[in-house]
């Protein structure tokens, strides 16, 4: 996607890369990585997410051949703005035992079936609901925050084997969830190295 970079975000990936060196991680990694810390001004993020660039090329590739993005909650579609999304959380309804959020990802997968790229920012119980069903998903971006499940949801989806794009501590968040996506969104298709 050509995308034209505002002056104040050339500036953050100057300042971010003159406090960090990112020319390590290949190209997909080092853009998620580069995005997610943009967005929410946190370098620990650079020792916290967990990736695999394979799996990010085949998520690039289904993501720019138009596979469906399907988002947990509103404020992750509101982050993404250059893609459709899916978000179901408005249909939804809490039962015993359900939140919304999971609710809404049943229904968002009724909707597009497999091979979707899933954004789960917000909420841990959304994400646990997806590893429940046969969703054979292109990715998994799974970066919901907060203290409670959210730990937990993360670390089920790295033994899930599923690609995924996930962090180890109680860090995440729409933003960063959104931010993460746009970063496939935003890189050539070429895998040039050029990211920011
Ligand atoms: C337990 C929940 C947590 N929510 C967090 C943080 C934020 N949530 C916001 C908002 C506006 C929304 N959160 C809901 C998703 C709502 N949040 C929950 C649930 C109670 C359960 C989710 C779960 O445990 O998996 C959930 C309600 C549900 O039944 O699913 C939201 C749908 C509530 C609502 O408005 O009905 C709503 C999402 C709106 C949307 O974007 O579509 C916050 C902005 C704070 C606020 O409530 O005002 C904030 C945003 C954080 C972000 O970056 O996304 C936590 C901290 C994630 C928390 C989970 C665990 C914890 O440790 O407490």
């Amino acid at each position: 996607m050509n995308r034209v970079v505002h002056p104040i975000e050339q500036e953050s990936y100057r300042r971010l890369r003159a406090r960090l060196d990112t020319s390590h991680f290949p190209p997909l990694t080092r853009a998620v990585v580069e995005r997610v810390i943009h967005s929410a001004a946190d370098l620990e993020y650079a020792d916290d997410l967990v990736m695999d660039e394979g799996e990010l090329a085949a998520a690039h590739a289904a993501l720019h051949a138009g596979a469906p993005v399907v988002v947990d909650v509103e404020m992750v579609a509101a982050g993404i703005t250059r893609r459709e999304t899916v978000c179901r959380l408005r249909d939804a309804v809490a039962g015993p035992g359900l939140t919304r959020s999971a609710h809404a990802i049943r229904l968002a997968y009724e909707q597009v079936g497999p091979g979707a790229l899933w954004v789960i920012g917000n909420a841990p119980t959304a994400l646990e609901e997806l590893l429940t069903l046969d969703a054979a998903p292109a990715l998994v971006i799974g970066l919901p925050v907060g203290f409670v499940g959210a730990v937990e949801s993360k670390a089920a989806l790295r033994m899930s084997g599923l690609p995924a794009v996930s962090n180890v501590s109680e860090k995440g968040g729409s933003a960063v969830a959104s931010a993460a996506l746009n970063a496939l969104l935003y890189h050539p298709a070429s895998h040039s190295e050029e990211n920011a």
